[in-house]
């Protein structure tokens, strides 16, 4: 399998900065509570609020779906929710197969909240012959000698990866072989994958790494008299697009 990871230019073709493109699901998510309490519009402040983005950052955000709001009313709500899901790509059905069903693997298809998403778990694939057959959230694991096919008559486009480290990059190889061309990958290791293949890292242990620099940092800002402690750390350490840290990674 060809190697070399995907690079994405800071602005997609279509002219939307990957930074807005991932703060678009966080107004969508703040969107979505808006409009399940039949909320029928919303101020920049209030959306940006509920978001936690700044709100000039998000009134530069919408300007790029062409979404300028009207004065003194603010933005329709049900209209947005359409305008980003169909930017994101969410107006459409996109089936996702889960490979390795261990204890991650099972959390995953169980989660409600893909499928309210728009992602439909097509299938859950294991490499372990006494799992072949046995339901996890309703749907019958499959085996891995069947991986191909499987993603061939599901038509999928888009693989989770919850295998252990050591499987991933043969599992991410056989998913791209087989036509995969999205991948989210929560296996703790950097996997390779050939121009034109996104891939996606999760790793909560990293995330839970960040929170201890902030702790220690506040730790130290408390202690008089420890500038020395406080001044060996970075003040710039990641943060997600809308200030807190990222969950979900580039690759
Ligand atoms: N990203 C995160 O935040 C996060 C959190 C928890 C776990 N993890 C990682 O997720 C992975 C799974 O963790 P877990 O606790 O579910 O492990 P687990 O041992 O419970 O499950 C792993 C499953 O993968 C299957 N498997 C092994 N090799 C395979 C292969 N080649 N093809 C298909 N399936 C295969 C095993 O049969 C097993 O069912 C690990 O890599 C773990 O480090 C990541």
């Amino acid at each position: 399998m060809a190697t070399g990871r995907t690079h994405r230019p800071a602005t997609r073709s279509r002219g939307i900065p990957e930074a807005t493109v991932a703060r678009l699901p966080l107004y969508l998510r703040a969107l979505t509570a808006l409009s399940e309490r039949s909320v029928p519009t919303v101020s920049s402040e209030e959306l940006a609020a509920a978001a936690g983005v700044n709100s000039a950052k998000l009134r530069k955000d919408f300007s790029y779906l062409g979404s300028y709001g009207t004065r003194g009313v603010g933005y329709d709500v049900e209209y947005l929710v359409y305008q980003i899901s169909r930017e994101l790509g969410l107006t459409q059905d996109w089936p996702v197969v889960i490979v390795g069903i261990g204890n991650l693997g099972a959390a995953l298809a169980n989660y409600g909240g893909f499928a309210s998403r728009g992602f439909r778990v097509a299938a859950l694939i294991d490499a372990d012959p006494a799992m072949a057959g046995k339901p996890v959230a309703g749907i019958p694991v499959q085996h891995t000698d069947d991986l191909e096919k499987i993603i061939k008559d599901n038509g999928v486009s888009i693989g989770v990866i919850a295998t252990p480290a050591g499987a991933a990059q043969q599992v991410c190889d056989r998913l791209v072989g087989a036509g995969v061309t999205s991948i989210l990958n929560f296996a703790p290791t950097v996997l390779s994958v050939p121009d034109g293949v996104d891939v996606r890292k999760v790793d909560l242990s990293i995330e839970l790494q960040i929170l201890a620099f902030h702790e220690q940092r506040k730790a130290g800002e408390e202690t008089a008299g420890e500038e020395a402690v406080t001044a060996s750390v970075p003040k710039n350490t990641p943060k997600g697009p809308d200030g807190d840290v990222p969950v979900v990674m580039p690759a």
